[in-house]
């Protein structure tokens, strides 16, 4: 940190993530504070109290503010020197200058806002509950010596899920439903109660409850779903949980998942996350053909993606399949940078390299498209039997957006490709944080039929992403509904990979 001194600090200005911005906001409010400085300091302090950060990626979308703001001439050293001392202790990098200072704080601040979220949802946002709970908190401070192994991975509480039949029953006759419960099974996120309705006519007016139900359960702007039963008279309704009750499904998980598909198979198999119940979901991407991941900033798209590629490396070697990566944003895929399985041996970052790739994917399908002519046949699949040996190539664009509004040029593009590219073996996924008309336009919407939506704020988002309305509900944080053609839409949770993760796997 030689080359920075702390007068640079304080004439510097400091971002957080869009996530831990909103969050900022709302604890604002909550706290009647008058600054975001003030909630940075409770959360950057709430962080460091903690072992290492997490290996995930943090945006730096939140607004800007002044380091004057967060800290005063008095305590601005203390301040460093904790952050110094943190990344000395727990960093995988060392903090050698502004840039990588910033990266720490807006870190420290993202993953502080986001457990300062936590604590007040689990206060059940009453006030003087969480302010005790900051009050008598004992700082989990860090217990490894300056110098030792590895970084210690933070220790997450789980808080074991409560059976709130009662509550249920109870919030069910507040309605005017008269029911039973029959059993209940803890999914990671939601709990899944098994009621039985004393009276059948009774399911139009629960249809119509449920915001009701949520208000009388307290489960403040989430809702309950509802889905039909095994036996007569029966329902199963979720009911989603206090973030600190949840389980998250890792790397392992995805990879016990994977288990049962066959390596270099004929097929793209690809699993996004769990189901309600905690079982793994996955399909099939070659028949799908095309995929849309789309939600607002900040709910885990990007994790989700990961997830998606890391799948489909796991049982296929550079031979079988190569990703042709677009990265207009140019931060989304450097953890694949130098792997064996990029087509062209690149990712096009930019907008620029992104037509080229564009061009080269249409002139690759067409080539493929005329070799196959030549052989009499339709289909990669057909041309593999005389001989004709291509790798599957799954193009995936992180920001649609970013592309098809700079250049119109390229969505025609992308719509040729969305047509025709499937029988030469080509699939895309796409993945946008601006679901709109514009963006993904009705040709494009009729030729990507497997969709999948995170939390998106409209209703009207839900419906481009789905054709359904739905996903303005969800929880965030990899929470999604995946719409495959022909099948019922089914909520899962996506997995949850952290960077390093993605990489042992890339690098296999
Ligand atoms: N499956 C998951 N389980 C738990 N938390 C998750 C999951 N996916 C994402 N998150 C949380 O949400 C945060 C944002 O995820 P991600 O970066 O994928 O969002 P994004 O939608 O791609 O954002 P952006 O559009 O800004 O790039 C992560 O840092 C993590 O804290």
């Amino acid at each position: 940190m030689s080359t920075v001194s702390l007068q640079q600090i304080m004439a510097a200005r400091f971002r957080t993530s869009a996530h831990a911005d909103s969050q900022t906001k709302q604890l604002m409010e909550v706290l009647g504070l008058s600054t975001k400085a003030a909630v940075a300091r409770l959360a950057i302090g709430r962080s460091l109290s903690l072992g290492a950060l997490p290996v995930e990626q943090v945006d730096a979308k939140g607004l800007e503010i002044p380091a004057s703001s967060i800290f005063t001439q008095e305590d601005v050293a203390i301040w460093v020197g904790l952050i110094l001392t943190h990344a000395r202790v727990f960093g995988a990098t060392a903090i050698d200058g502004m840039d990588t200072f910033r990266g720490f704080l807006r870190q420290h601040w993202h993953r502080g806002a986001s457990l300062l979220y936590d604590d007040w949802k689990n206060s059940n946002e009453d006030f003087d509950s969480f302010i005790s709970t900051l009050v008598k908190r004992r700082a989990d401070l860090p217990d490894r010596p300056v110098g030792s192994g590895a970084a210690p991975r933070v220790k997450v509480e789980e808080t074991p899920p409560t059976d709130q039949s009662n509550l249920l029953v109870r919030a069910l006759a507040e309605i005017g439903v008269s029911a039973e419960v029959k059993g209940v099974l803890h999914g990671p996120r939601l709990s899944r109660y098994r009621v039985a309705l004393r009276d059948v006519n009774q399911l139009d007016k629960l249809k119509r409850g449920l915001e009701r139900l949520a208000l009388a359960m307290s489960l403040q702007q989430h809702m309950p779903t509802l889905s039909a039963g095994d036996e007569a008279r029966i329902v199963m309704i979720d009911v989603p949980r206090p973030r600190a009750t949840w389980k998250s499904a890792g790397k392992q998980d995805l990879l016990d998942a994977l288990k049962s598909v066959s390596p270099n198979g004929d097929q793209l198999v690809v699993c996004p996350g769990v189901d309600v119940i905690g079982k793994p979901l996955q399909f099939d991407l070659k028949s799908m053909p095309h995929l849309l991941v789309g939600g607002a900033t900040g709910q885990g798209k990007s994790v989700c993606v990961h997830a998606l590629l890391v799948s489909l490396i796991a049982k296929h070697s550079p031979a079988s399949l190569r990703l042709a990566l677009f990265d207009p944003k140019q931060v989304e895929f450097s953890v694949y940078a130098n792997s064996r399985f990029l087509w062209q041996d690149k990712i096009a970052i930019g907008v620029p390299a992104c037509r080229e790739m564009i061009d080269d994917l249409v002139a690759e399908m067409d080539d493929r498209y005329r070799r196959l002519s030549e052989l009499g046949v339709n289909n990669v699949g057909e041309a593999a039997k005389k001989g004709m040996h291509v790798p599957f190539i799954v193009a995936c664009i992180d920001e649609l957006a970013d592309l098809v509004l700079q250049d119109r040029d390229i969505e025609q593009k992308i719509v040729r490709l969305a047509q025709l590219a499937r029988a030469a073996g080509i699939h895309l996924i796409l993945a946008t944080q601006r679901p709109d008309a514009k963006t993904f336009s009705g040709l494009l919407r009729s030729n990507i039929p497997a969709r999948i939506a995170l939390t998106v704020q409209k209703a009207s988002e839900s419906q481009i992403i789905l054709d359904d309305p739905g996903a303005e509900e969800l929880l965030g944080a990899g929470d999604m509904i995946v719409k495959l053609s022909g099948t019922e839409s089914s909520r899962a949770h996506g997995y949850f990979l952290s960077l390093a993760d993605v990489e042992s796997v890339v690098r296999k």
